[in-house]
């Protein structure tokens, strides 16, 4: 199998103007093929508020109304995601800028309301492989923003850790797949306030005992869980880390079996 490399960016580095250069440096430099996956959650907040909008989040997911989803098409759709393609071309990486609608490439259901109605968030069901395989076999680099679509065409805000592990699930059938989780830290820390306690290798049981002990809190808790679905589906590798991880040789988190 031809290898291929998922990369998830977090919104904590895109806004860091001099670390998100270095990171797309580090991406455009990675051989073969290739697949950007990025988030802009807290740019998103931002926006909305200069608009007067609030912002809910329940366990790290948005609570997307009729208002938040047209403020999520534009920040994550538009602004991050053009941005993103600009710059990559500028560096002579050819690649093309897509929401789960363009080419039905991610087909998803509203969440159903249980407990709490997210609105207009979806839970992904089917990667378009074949379409994203294409586009693979023509040297193009796809870059995906966090937004899915339904059948119906109905537009779905949806977490990025989730669009990129999807991805990388369904591609892992006829690729070798490794994902890389790139956010503002060197990896999985044990100790939050010290950056260099970075944990080099993570398995299931070890997180299990790291969410019990409180070392794994907020967004990394969901990061995590995709990390370990996306293994006992089949993608080869998971990296968890900054731009750096994207070297070979370099500190950061490996998620192992
Ligand atoms: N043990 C840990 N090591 C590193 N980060 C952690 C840990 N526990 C919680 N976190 C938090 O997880 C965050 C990364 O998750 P998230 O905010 O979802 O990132 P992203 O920018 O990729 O969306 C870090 O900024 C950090 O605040
Ligand atoms: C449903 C849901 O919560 N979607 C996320 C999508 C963006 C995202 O995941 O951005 P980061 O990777 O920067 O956190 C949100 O709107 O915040």
């Amino acid at each position: 199998m031809k290898p291929l490399k998922v990369v998830k960016i977090g919104g904590k580095l895109i806004e860091d103007s001099a670390k998100f250069d270095e990171f797309l440096e580090d991406f455009k430099n990675l051989e073969g093929h290739k697949i950007l996956v990025h988030g802009g959650g807290n740019m998103a907040t931002q926006i909305s508020e200069k608009l007067g909008y609030e912002t809910k989040m329940v366990d790290g997911r948005r609570i997307t109304d009729e208002d938040t989803v047209k403020v999520i098409t534009m920040v994550y759709g538009g602004l991050i995601n053009k941005n993103i393609v600009a710059k990559l071309q500028s560096m002579d990486t050819n690649a093309i800028g897509l929401c789960g609608a363009d080419g039905q490439s991610i087909l998803s259901v509203k969440r159903p309301v249980k407990k709490i109605d997210y609105g207009f968030v979806g839970d992904i069901e089917k990667v378009n492989s074949q379409f994203i395989g294409a586009l693979l076999n023509d040297g193009v680099v796809p870059v995906f923003s966090a937004i899915s679509c339904t059948k119906e065409g109905v537009l779905l805000n949806t977490n990025a850790d989730s669009i990129a592990s999807e991805i990388a699930r369904a591609m892992s059938k006829s690729y070798e797949t490794e994902l890389y989780y790139c956010f503002e830290k060197q990896g999985v820390l044990a100790d939050a306030s010290d950056d260099e306690s970075v944990i080099k290798e993570i398995d299931f049981l070890q997180y299990k005992t790291l969410v019990e002990k409180q070392v794994i809190t907020d967004g990394m808790l969901p990061k995590l869980q995709n990390c370990f679905e996306a293994l006992e589906q089949g993608v080869h590798k998971i990296h968890l880390g900054n731009h750096q991880s994207l070297k070979e040789n370099t500190t950061h988190t490996k998620i192992i079996q």
